[in-house]
């Protein structure tokens, strides 16, 4: 049986009146893609949320790796290796697309405001030069080489994304979450980031959870996909399976063409 990364128990949260996760629980296998789908406001962002820290729980637990997450602070989930994309981009858009995917691998450096004046002097220029390195292997990976120096509000929206996809992955994460990695994208940029994904996932080993509406996409990468609907957990299985299950037919009552387009 294969290792468990992320174990979510019993997740429950609520925004007022309105429930937004209701006793989810669900096992995310170490080195998997595993998608969460579900109709508009069925609590996938909301989930995601929890999983970085954003949010807090009102009940349940979320462990990584064994170690019981549910009241760290995002940047310690950071530390311990989960790493986000967020729907709505999140770049700086007056920075440079180096300077963005640095600013992802900050949490690693040692240099501080104390340090960064001794810069020529200590340790802190090696130190960031390394770090470069490592940035640099990124930029080759994602071939995001020719806009290095480009201001990353000026690039095309394809092109943001993928550049938000190297910040997360400056950070060195064991598990990354994606919300809607490929929304808003033509054909060519959905393949491109679906090819990068997968890559990061067999390559570096990274585990996926990601929320994605195109259930082509959804269907030819995931190994598990959980349904959300209402805030509930529908079924956690893998595509085919998921797929046939008549709750989801359900759910995704007048989405039925896409759904066997998917399959
Ligand atoms: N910060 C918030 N304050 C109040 N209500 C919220 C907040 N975040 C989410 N909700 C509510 O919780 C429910 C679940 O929202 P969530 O964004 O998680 O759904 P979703 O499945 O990601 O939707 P979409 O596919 O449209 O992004 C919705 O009813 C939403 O209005």
């Amino acid at each position: 049986m294969s290792e468990t990364i992320l174990q979510v128990e019993n997740i429950s949260l609520a925004f007022g009146g309105v429930k937004a996760l209701t006793d989810v629980s669900f096992d995310v296998p170490k080195g998997s893609v595993f998608s969460i789908i579900g109709p508009n406001g069925a609590g996938k962002t909301s989930m995601l949320n929890c999983i970085s820290g954003r949010y807090q729980p009102n009940s349940g637990s979320i462990r990584f790796n064994g170690i019981n997450v549910t009241y760290l602070k995002p940047n310690d989930r950071a530390d311990l290796g989960i790493g986000r994309t967020f729907q709505n981009l999140a770049l700086f858009g007056h920075m440079t697309v180096l300077d963005n995917i640095m600013v992802g691998r900050h949490h690693l450096m040692n240099n501080n405001w104390f340090t960064g004046p001794l810069y020529w002097f200590s340790k802190a220029q090696k130190e960031e030069l390394a770090h470069r390195s490592e940035v640099e292997k990124i930029i080759d990976f994602l071939e995001i080489s020719h806009v290095r120096k480009s201001i990353a509000g000026n690039l095309s929206y394809g092109l943001r994304k993928r550049v938000e996809l190297a910040r997360a992955m400056a950070l060195n994460p064991k598990l990354i979450l994606l919300d809607e990695p490929m929304a808003g994208m033509n054909l060519e940029e959905k393949e491109d980031m679906a090819r990068y994904i997968l890559d990061l996932n067999e390559e570096f080993g990274v585990t996926i959870v990601m929320i994605e509406h195109d259930m082509g996409v959804v269907m030819d990468i995931s190994h598990q996909i959980m349904v959300l609907d209402f805030g509930k957990k529908l079924i956690c299985d893998s595509p085919d399976k998921v797929m046939d299950d008549p709750h989801v037919k359900q759910a995704y009552l007048g989405l039925e063409d896409e759904l066997e387009e998917a399959c």
